[in-house]
């Protein structure tokens, strides 16, 4: 690529926390953690000390460690190893159908859905799997959709510095479903686009085009 295609925005500060590690909190003990099942529990109106039910706070606590492992992780250092240029290459790079599983920050009941995500490259690339474990470390916490979409743009933005990048979330929210108003598989959508993909109308249909065709595969 020539100097006249480069990024031309100034380079951009972090988002605070925004998009770096979790907030810095003091974390409670496993044991108060698996206590705090047992109130729920029997909140729930069954007994924690029944049989079936014994094991069951050490196992929510290690379902916690899976669903919420991405306070621990920091998604500027996923993207950080990048590779020169692609001879030749000079167009979006674009990941489609990135399942996720989320919580709601609401309700903490799972939401679930797909992420596509593209970005136009300057001078670096990054390996597309990194890309795919930054949706990961965001979904890995509890969320609104409109947050975690604005987190994933604001992150390769910042790191990779690129033309543009633009990401769309469809997901299913369950606290919508199971509970509440009980309207299933209704589809929540959002988008963010920044560089190219806001300014320049064509490309950003041409990124919903590719993200939504129908009859895919
Ligand atoms: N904008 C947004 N809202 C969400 C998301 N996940 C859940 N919600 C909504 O958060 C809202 C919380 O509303 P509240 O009135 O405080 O809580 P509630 O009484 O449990 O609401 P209901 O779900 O309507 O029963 C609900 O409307 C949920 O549908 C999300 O990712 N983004
Ligand atoms: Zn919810």
């Amino acid at each position: 690529m020539d100097a006249t295609t480069k990024n031309p925005r100034p380079a951009r500060l972090y988002a605070g926390m925004e998009i770096g590690r979790g907030p810095q909190i003091t974390r409670p003990s496993r044991e108060k953690a698996e206590e705090a099942v047992r109130t729920l529990i029997a909140y729930a109106g069954d007994d924690p000390e029944r049989e079936g039910l014994r094991d069951t706070p050490r196992r929510v606590t290690s379902a916690y460690d899976e669903f919420f492992a991405g306070y621990r992780d920091d998604p500027i250092e996923v993207l950080s190893r990048t590779f020169d240029e692609v001879a030749g290459y000079d167009d979006i790079v674009m990941l489609r159908d990135i399942e996720l599983n989320s919580h709601c920050e609401h309700h903490m009941i799972p939401f679930i859905g797909k992420a596509h995500i593209a970005y136009f490259p300057t001078d670096r690339v990054v390996g597309l799997s990194k890309l795919a474990r930054v949706v990961e470390v965001f979904a890995r916490r509890l969320q609104t959709q409109e947050t975690m979409t604005a987190q994933i743009a604001e992150t390769i933005d910042t790191v990779l510095k690129p033309k543009g990048v633009a990401v769309m979330i469809e997901a299913v929210h369950q606290c919508m479903s199971i509970r509440g108003v009980r309207k299933p598989n209704v589809a929540t959508i959002t988008t963010q686009f920044t560089g190219i993909f806001k300014e320049d109308p064509s490309q950003q249909a041409r990124f919903m085009m590719l993200a939504t065709e129908r009859g895919r595969s």
